[in-house]
């Protein structure tokens, strides 16, 4: 066999070349292998400082809320993105819509398809609606088509509580600018789904939230649970939310998680952003705590099932 071949063979000490090329004071020979110590002992510390703030970086960017991935970032104007996802089997025990319950489903997102001033007239609605009331915690809702509005710790009907006057504080005019936007929503999601806009149906619970960093006071208030629309709401077969405020300028937290194993994908809300995606389990997601400032969203809800249909809000 061979003889391996290995590095140079080391000088003994105290003789052979290594010792011929010392200078003559011990004190001054061993200073540079001193220096060279102390250098090697400060890039080990060096690189161990270097990883720990790396591990640190990544645990604060991936760690709380483990996201990976943000889909959507606040900054950008997305025409639309859509990702398909493989549909869970939570369809099928539930009645079945030729040309409508998905069999493509996935997630997408676009800053194209309603306005930001269309954007800013939804939230004027409700903000009116939610000054009349608002929850003890951090969550409130109205639903302008059940009439549902957060008070306290409960809900009221908005118009059995205030009748006539809720005439006061809506007009037609809101009415009209909440059912474009609706519609708008529908043929973003028929198109990007491969459906015809007219087998969707809006479905409930269709509302405005208002989320701010107060503590919870009920179940209610826990908005930030990871659910499936379609497990939470029954009806759900396409969710779609439309952001009325901006991530970082009107409040810190509150973006929105997609959960996947090991990959989870954010979508940072804008006003005038629309978010969607088939509501089974393939679509797991969560919102994390808003932390401060206010966050005005509307989740708007579409079914293929006409027997679970609601109609658009309007002065009865
Ligand atoms: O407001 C959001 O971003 C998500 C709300 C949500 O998950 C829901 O209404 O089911
Ligand atoms: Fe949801």
């Amino acid at each position: 066999m061979a003889p391996q071949r290995r590095g140079a063979p080391k000088a003994p000490e105290g003789s052979g070349t290594a010792e011929r090329r010392r200078p003559s004071s011990m004190k001054s020979a061993r200073a540079p292998r001193e220096v060279r110590r102390r250098w090697l002992r400060a890039a080990v510390l060096g690189a161990g400082a270097a990883l720990a703030a790396a591990l640190l970086l990544w645990g604060s960017l991936a760690g709380e809320d483990g996201v990976t991935e943000v889909l959507a970032h606040r900054g950008e104007v997305l025409p639309g993105r859509f990702i398909e996802v493989p549909c869970s089997e939570d369809y099928n025990s539930h009645r079945r819509f030729e040309g409508c319950s998905p069999i493509k489903c996935g997630r997408g997102v676009s800053d194209a398809v309603i306005t930001r001033e269309e954007a800013r007239r939804v939230r004027s609605i409700a903000e009116k609606g939610l000054s009349l009331g608002g929850s003890d915690g951090g969550a409130s809702i109205l639903d302008l088509h059940s009439g549902a509005l957060s008070v306290g710790k409960h809900f009221v009907n908005l118009y059995r509580y205030f009748g006539d006057n809720v005439e006061n504080v809506f007009s037609e005019e809101d009415f009209r600018v909440y059912r474009d936007v609706r519609q708008k929503v529908q043929l973003a999601i028929a198109r990007a789904f491969g459906i015809s806009a007219s087998s969707l149906y809006l479905t409930k619970p269709t509302f405005f939230s208002r989320i701010n960093s107060t503590a919870a006071r009920t179940a209610h208030d826990e908005y930030w649970h990871a659910h499936v629309d379609k497990v939470t709401y029954g009806s759900f077969d396409y969710t779609s939310l439309l952001y009325l405020s901006d991530y970082l300028e009107d409040f810190g937290g509150g973006r929105f998680v997609f959960m996947e194993e090991g990959a989870n994908r954010t979508v940072e809300p804008r006003a005038g952003r629309v978010s969607f995606f088939t509501s089974g389990s393939e679509n797991l997601h969560r919102v994390e705590r808003v932390r401060w400032g206010t966050r005005y969203a509307v989740t708007i809800a579409f079914t293929c099932n006409p027997d679970h249909s609601i109609a658009d809000p309007a002065f009865t």
